[in-house]
């Protein structure tokens, strides 16, 4: 069965608001959630593990009666690495492998240097004390995500990880344990949406305050993340996944649709979006999507994806894809063209770029190595994938020696004097000297 996916061409007179339709998205939550989640974190600050507990047994269907049933041990995380079935753990253990390589090559390390007169300047690198990685668990279990969130803290040298997934019914998925064994967890709670990220941002008698949260989730835990900014760090605020497939018409048709599924089935949100400049390619790869469709285990939530928020759009040129790109700026943009490279110099917006037909984004998501958290709705423009530094702060090193002292001081004595700020001249008027 057919279905209707919006279709448009970068000549329509309309195309500047076709493309505005397509893009809207609200990303800010209605009343009712914000209300819901003010109250969530309102009950954690007041009443702590108690209201964690209510919380977690209202909306994840659990019965507990103590944070104890809510706490995982290193050593169940360690007995589900170990009896993993093998094809399973060294799946895991080789995309931790990978991922890890990746991440080494971020490391920001301290760095300083000395002038004429012997003043030092620089900036010290530090890893932080203690952050928290939200791993979600509502619709489905992301053991990926727990290697994309956990890898870059250890990378960075943070001593104390604290990993919190919901875990709906009481149901451990065996793949999230191990591989938060894999990536060096700390400790694990089973808590999830606006409270964990509450107890994580002011700490309860069990769950231990942190200095930044980071990871996606649902629109729960989006809105939680923004409320909580400012008493600790975040990462960004992630919407519903995104790809932008760009092709020259020249891959198999089948490939482009299953990549646009890819996306497709992680939310009735999500946005897949393809351009080519060849018509009779996106005729083909509409036909893909009919026939491949009926044999998806979630089609149900591609169909509904691709029919709200998917598009296919014929660009006239080249330049025209590459302009559309740059207006998306898209989570992950895929170039499925015969030189990628020639396209890159021109990309100025995008998350993750996939170079190649070889290069599916779901190799991205698993294993390539660059991590899966990346900035969604266009936030792209302004913000990077989830990395190292994201763990790791920075602060400013400065050692006068008397002679620097002294020429600093004339210089900061008459700016400060132009302030009025007379205690700042004379603190540096008394090391110049005479
Ligand atoms: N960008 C990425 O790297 C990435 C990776 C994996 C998943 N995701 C996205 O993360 C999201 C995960 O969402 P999810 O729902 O599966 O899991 P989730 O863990 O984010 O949310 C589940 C929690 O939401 C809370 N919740 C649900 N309904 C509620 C209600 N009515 N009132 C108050 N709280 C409520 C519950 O506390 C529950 O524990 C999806 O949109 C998925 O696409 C993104
Ligand atoms: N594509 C998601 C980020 O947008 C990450 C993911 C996890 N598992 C599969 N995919
Ligand atoms: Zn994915």
């Amino acid at each position: 069965m057919s279905i209707e996916i919006r279709r448009f061409s970068s000549a329509q007179n309309d195309f500047a608001e076709q493309m505005n339709n397509l893009l809207a998205w609200e990303a800010v939550s209605d009343a009712g959630v914000q209300k819901t989640v003010t109250d969530i974190i309102d009950a954690i600050r007041t009443r702590g593990d108690d209201a964690l507990i209510e919380y977690t047994n209202q909306f994840d269907r659990m019965a507990v009666a103590s944070m104890a049933q809510l706490e995982l041990t290193q050593q169940q995380l360690q007995q589900a690495l170990d009896t993993l079935p093998p094809a399973q753990r060294d799946a895991l253990l080789a995309a931790a492998e990978r991922v890890r390589a990746y991440h080494e090559k971020q490391k920001q390390d301290s760095w300083s240097y000395t002038e004429a007169d012997g003043t030092l300047l620089g900036q010290k690198v530090t890893p932080m004390d203690r952050v928290g990685i939200y791993v979600p668990g509502g619709k489905a279990a992301y053991p990926s995500s727990v290697l994309m969130n956990a890898i870059p803290a250890h990378v960075a040298g943070v001593p104390e990880i604290i990993m919190v997934v919901p875990t709906p019914g009481g149901e451990l998925n065996q793949l999230v344990l191990a591989a938060a064994a894999a990536a060096g967890v700390s400790r694990v709670f089973t808590v999830g949406g606006a409270q964990a990220v509450a107890a994580l941002a002011y700490g309860t008698a069990t769950v231990p305050q942190v200095d930044k949260i980071v990871g996606p989730g649902n629109i729960y835990v989006a809105t939680a993340k923004r409320a909580v900014f400012g008493q600790v760090g975040i990462d960004m605020i992630a919407g519903p996944s995104e790809i932008l497939v760009v092709c020259d018409g020249k891959t198999d048709p089948d490939w482009i649709a299953m990549d646009l599924f890819s996306q497709a089935e992680h939310d009735e949100d999500a946005q897949s979006i393809l351009v080519s400049t060849d018509a009779a390619f996106l005729d083909a790869v509409k036909a893909s999507v009919d026939k491949l469709l009926p044999t998806m285990e979630r089609q149900e939530i591609i169909r509904t994806s691709l029919i709200n928020r998917g598009a296919f759009i014929h660009a006239q040129s080249d330049a025209d894809a590459i302009a559309i790109i740059n207006r998306i700026a898209p989570e992950h943009l895929e170039l499925s063209v015969e030189n990628p490279q020639a396209w890159l110099p021109q990309i100025r917006h995008a998350g993750a770029i996939f170079m190649g037909r070889y290069t599916a984004e779901a190799l991205g998501d698993y294993c390539a190595g660059p991590n899966h958290v990346l900035p969604t709705s266009g936030t792209a423009r302004f913000s990077s994938p989830l990395g190292v530094y994201d763990f790791q702060k920075r602060s400013s090193l400065i050692m006068c020696s008397a002679d620097g002292a002294s020429e600093m001081g004339k210089i900061a004595s008459v700016l400060a004097r132009g302030e009025f700020l007379t205690a700042h001249a004379r603190s540096a008027e008394y090391r110049i000297k005479d």
